[in-house]
């Protein structure tokens, strides 16, 4: 049956997905230990990638035809792609435009915030887990602190309102962080968010009894800062993985991304489209769709829309980590886009 335009992705359970996440690259300059091993991964060939043309036709057909209002762009790491400003002008310049979003670890982002920002791009998330430069050197096996501290100032420089930050919590690692990072972000201006870790690493080192819960992150924080519930922010929440929170005395909000102790995924709008063109309709999907070979071989924009349409007709009620027979993905989380 062919897909007629303006077709909502809709799934089993009647949720609709109309945020893109799109992985630009699985290739990354850290290693964080929660994600990739020291040596890193056997990477995508270069000709397994989509090119610009194929990622923004993909883009277009999710945009023109089935209802996508919002395009996060991640990896790996995408400001490693040569061609990153290019494919965000070419984002923009698709009608309904859709809002257009970030997510990199803020490596070499001091050069070219600016000029994302006027390519397009509305909103930037960066990830830092401390602020302390050996232990940094630690969990990211690389000595960039630096570096990413520079992107986080550049990107708020350059108005990319608001600038969200990524910390993931590792016991004994750099769990006693917590308040200190909360204070750092009310004196940056930018909006701290911490997020529970998810067995996505390719390690597969992942365990439950490991993982620093929200619980323990409220426990932590709890020490030098009251966070309150603002009923506003409740309603405002919709489908946004972060639980957001008041830091008591200021008009600054910490969020928590309790992915596994109280997960969202009955509010999901999710789907992924990876480097190499595989359409992933949840993060621990065990099945892709391959829109790339489709794409190759000579589909039109109907044939696309159809192969997308019943890649997220299938997708589960949830991710099943606390489930009995719980599989990882094969794929982790750096090549499926995060
Ligand atoms: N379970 C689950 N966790 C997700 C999903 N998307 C993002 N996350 C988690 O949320 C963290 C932050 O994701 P970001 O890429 O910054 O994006 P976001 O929080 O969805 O974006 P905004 O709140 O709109 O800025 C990721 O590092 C993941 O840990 C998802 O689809 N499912
Ligand atoms: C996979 S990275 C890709 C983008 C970019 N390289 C970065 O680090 O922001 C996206 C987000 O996923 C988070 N992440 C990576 N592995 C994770 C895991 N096992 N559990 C939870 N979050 C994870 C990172 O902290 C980061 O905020
Ligand atoms: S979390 Fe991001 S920065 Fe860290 S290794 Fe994974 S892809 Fe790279
Ligand atoms: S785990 Fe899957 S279903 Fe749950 S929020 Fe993430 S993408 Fe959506």
């Amino acid at each position: 049956m062919a897909a007629r335009s303006g077709l909502p992705l809709v799934d089993g359970f009647g949720r609709v997905a109309t945020d893109l996440r799109v992985s630009l690259t699985d290739r990354c300059n850290l290693r964080c230990t929660y994600c990739m091993p020291a040596e890193g991964l056997p990477w995508l060939d270069r000709e397994e990638l989509l090119t610009n043309a194929e990622l923004t036709r993909l883009i277009r057909v999710g945009v023109e035809r089935l209802g996508i209002t919002s395009v996060r762009l991640t990896g790996g790491e995408p400001l490693l792609r040569s061609d990153l400003i290019e494919i965000v002008a070419g984002i923009d310049a698709l009608r309904p435009r859709p809002r257009i979003a970030l997510t990199t670890n803020g490596i070499g982002l001091a050069k070219r915030a600016e000029e994302l920002a006027r390519a397009g791009l509305d909103r930037l998330n960066i990830s830092l887990d401390t602020l302390d430069p050996q232990t940094f050197a630690a969990l990211t096996r690389r000595r960039r602190l630096p570096d990413v501290l520079a992107g986080i100032r550049a990107a708020v420089a350059a108005g990319l309102h608001p600038v969200k930050i990524n910390s993931v919590l590792m016991r004994g690692v750099n769990d006693h962080e917590a308040a200190h990072l909360v204070e750092w972000a009310i004196g940056e201006g930018v909006q701290l968010r911490f997020i529970e870790q998810m067995p996505l690493d390719a390690q597969h080192g992942w365990r439950r009894t490991e993982m620093i819960t929200a619980d323990e992150i409220h426990a932590r924080i709890a020490t030098r800062f009251r966070l309150v519930e603002d009923p506003a922010d409740r309603l405002a929440r919709g489908s946004a993985p972060a639980e957001l929170f008041r830091v008591e005395g200021t008009d600054a909000r910490v969020g928590v991304i309790a992915s596994v102790s109280r997960p969202f995924c009955g509010n999901c709008d999710r789907v992924r489209l990876t480097a190499d063109g595989q359409i992933r309709n949840c993060l621990f999907a065990r099945e892709e769709s391959d829109l790339r070979s489709a794409l190759r071989g000579g589909a039109d924009d109907e044939e696309l829309a159809r192969r997308w349409l019943s890649a997220v007709a299938g997708k589960r009620a949830g991710h099943g980590i606390d489930d009995p027979g719980f599989l990882q993905p094969e794929r982790p989380m750096s090549a499926i886009g995060g």
